[in-house]
């Protein structure tokens, strides 16, 4: 039996919680938690993160700033506004969207976000506790797509999870974070060989590799979890259309629950940047 993971559904229980949780913290604390969004540039698809990302920090009752720089910002510009808001008391927390324009540094400022404000969980410190297990700011999308994971499967314990994808912000913290749930955890990428057999041997297969519907049906294992965290914008019969990095129409078939997308790990991705606003502002009033 087939089953779609919805992300819509699924984010929008979280933030549900989570407004409650923001309106029991504000009363007893006195502080609203405030999260400083910073857009460099005019990618039109980072406007239309940004933008969702500064209406859901309102709705869950959040004070919320856009700060946006020209495509042209040098390196020090960035920087001084992100020292402002690591010195601003009323902002909890910070995040750049990415990709930034090619004359900036993402690593540079990724190391410049206070530790304790970077809701993104991209720091060295955060992305070091993360891999000895104790994080408390951990990357978005692979928070969402452990959510997704728990919520269809229960204990993911002794399960074969293989992540398809190294990168810093999903393949890398996904692997960490089922590690700790106790699976059996494979990354394959670029250089691996095989990769299709090794796929069918998954029991969660966790698509984050950016290539349009790499990911056949004939590589997944029947009954096996797919969660797709790839959104690439394609032209299909002319018209623009955003689809995974796993063949939908092929895989749902033959996976026991598969997330779609769009509807899967992007509002997911949303909802757990306020779940770690929420907590880098309780962090902060506890000191
Ligand atoms: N600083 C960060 N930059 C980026 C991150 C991040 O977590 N932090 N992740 C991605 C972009 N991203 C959030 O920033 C993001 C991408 C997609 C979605 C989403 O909801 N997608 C929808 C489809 C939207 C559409 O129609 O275009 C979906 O999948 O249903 C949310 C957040 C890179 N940069
Ligand atoms: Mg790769």
């Amino acid at each position: 039996m087939n089953r779609l993971i919805d992300g819509k559904k699924i984010s929008a229980a979280v933030v549900e919680q989570l407004a409650l949780d923001t309106r029991e913290f504000i009363a007893t604390s006195g502080v609203t938690p405030g999260l400083a969004v910073v857009l460099v540039g005019e990618d039109p698809a980072s406007q239309v993160y940004v933008r969702n990302k500064v209406k859901q920090a309102t709705a869950a009752g959040f004070n919320s700033t856009e700060h946006r720089l020209s495509a042209d910002t040098t390196q020090a510009d960035l920087n001084a506004l992100v020292e402002q808001l690591n010195n601003d008391p009323s902002v909890h927390g910070i995040l750049v969207q990415l990709p930034l324009p090619a004359q900036l540094s993402e690593p540079d400022i990724i190391r410049l976000i206070a530790p304790h404000k970077d809701v993104d969980g991209f720091h060295p410190l955060n992305v070091g506790a993360l891999a000895s297990g104790g994080a408390d700011l951990i990357p978005c999308t692979p928070m969402g797509c452990m959510i997704m994971l728990e919520q269809t499967l229960g204990d993911l314990s002794g399960k074969h999870a293989v992540v398809v994808g190294r990168s810093n912000i999903v393949g890398k913290p996904m692997a960490a974070l089922l590690l700790q749930a106790n699976c059996t955890v494979t990354i394959v990428h670029s250089r691996t060989q095989d990769i299709e057999a090794i796929c069918r041997e998954a029991d969660i297969l966790v698509a984050a590799v950016g290539r349009p519907e790499m990911i056949k049906g004939s590589w997944v294992k029947p009954g096996a979890t797919v969660i797709d965290v790839g959104i690439n914008a394609v032209e299909k019969e002319g018209k623009r259309r955003l689809v995974g990095d796993v063949d939908f129409s092929e895989a749902v078939d033959v996976a026991g629950a598969i997330s779609p997308v769009p509807g899967g790990v992007g509002p997911m991705t949303i909802a757990c940047l306020m779940k770690n606003t929420l907590t880098a502002a309780r962090q902060q009033m506890s000191v």
